[in-house]
């Protein structure tokens, strides 16, 4: 099977290319900018008819949360519009789309983890195009399978806990909210999910679905953990003074409840991912190798131009 993931520095895009090849039956392509940008119909067009593959993996979108709040047009284009062109583009070669969104599209509000029928009311502009993303792949194509995922993380890209880490690098104490409740997820399991599906997905099952890391817990308890870990492994450790989302002011307003009920995947896939501790030990583990700690140098947060 032929399967096109859009990006190539993404966490989730290199988590799949680090799976797929242990996978003989799977060759996985991963096209990103100039050649394929999603502000740039044309090109994504072009790209995916060049490849030919059996099936579209849409995961590369503009995900920096609070630089969106500044650049709404541009989060928009990438992700409303540019998740358009890529599912046209499916449909041109009549190819199935597992496309990736996001548990911002929820307000929060809730207070039980939501289900894929919950109403979608973002808070954020990063969440708001997101889910026009969704909008915009279910009204070009009825194959397509939307992964509605939450606070990832892993070896690749930037994400919270190469951000802790380097911040226990740093500082002794870490100042961390403790009133934003979900479920941190690993691109790694992210990807083994997706191969998992892939071959069902090209014979239907289509719908929105979530599917995140079995657990809950706030970010604050989500550092800790990464920490102690870390400390354990003989990497940087850091205490966690516990803050609440009024004193560590951000220009996006997050949600205070991001869990994700993931029954409708178990049930149809057969399939749950691991406990969130055992995958962030995985990751925190791969992250420091004996002495050497440059792996939590500052990266620019998520991208979006
Ligand atoms: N990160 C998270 O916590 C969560 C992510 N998601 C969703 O999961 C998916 C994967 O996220 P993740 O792997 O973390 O994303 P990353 O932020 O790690 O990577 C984003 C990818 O999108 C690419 N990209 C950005 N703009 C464009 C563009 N104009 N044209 C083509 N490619 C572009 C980037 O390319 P480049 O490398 O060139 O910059 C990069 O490969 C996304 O849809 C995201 O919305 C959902 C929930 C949580
Ligand atoms: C760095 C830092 C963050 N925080 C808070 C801010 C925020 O509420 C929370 C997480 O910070 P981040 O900037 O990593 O979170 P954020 O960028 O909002 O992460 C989100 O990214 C997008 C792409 C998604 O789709 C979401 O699922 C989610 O993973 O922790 C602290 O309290 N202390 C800190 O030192
Ligand atoms: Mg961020």
């Amino acid at each position: 099977m032929r399967i096109l993931v859009t990006g190539t520095q993404g966490q989730v895009v290199c988590s799949l290319v680090e799976r797929a090849a242990q996978m003989p039956d799977v060759e996985l392509i991963t096209v990103g900018r100039p050649e394929l940008d999603l502000a740039k119909p044309l090109s994504v067009r072009r790209a995916i008819a060049a490849a030919k593959p059996d099936l579209i993996v849409s995961a590369a979108a503009y995900t920096a949360v609070d630089r969106a709040e500044d650049e709404p047009e541009l989060a928009y284009v990438v992700n409303a519009i540019g998740a358009a062109s890529v599912a046209e583009a499916a449909v041109r070669i009549g190819v199935p789309i597992i496309h990736l969104s996001t548990d911002y599209v929820f307000s929060g509000d809730c207070d039980r983890p939501y289900r894929e029928d919950d109403d979608a009311v973002p808070k954020t502009i990063y969440g708001y195009t997101k889910l026009e993303s969704e909008h915009a792949i279910a009204s070009v194509t009825p194959q397509h399978i939307i992964l509605r995922t939450s606070w990832v993380y892993s070896p690749f890209g930037a994400n919270f806990v190469k951000t802790m880490l380097r911040l226990a690098g740093e500082r002794d104490t870490v100042s961390v909210v403790s009133d934003q409740w979900g479920n941190p997820t690993s691109a790694l399991d992210i990807a083994d999910a997706i191969l998992r599906i892939a071959p069902l997905c090209v014979r239907g099952n289509y719908g929105v679905y979530h599917l995140a890391g079995t657990g809950e817990i706030n970010w604050s308890g989500f550092a800790s953990h990464i920490f102690r870990t870390s400390g354990i492994a003989g990497g940087p450790f850091a205490s966690v003074r516990e803050i609440s989302s009024a004193d560590y002011p951000t220009k996006a307003k997050r949600p205070l409840n991001s869990r994700l009920s993931t029954e409708k995947f178990e049930k149809t896939f057969g399939w749950r991912a691991p406990a969130w501790q055992d995958s962030v030990d995985m990751v925190v583990k791969r992250l420091i190798p004996a002495g050497r700690h440059d792996e939590f140098k500052p990266m620019r947060h998520g991208t979006g131009g």
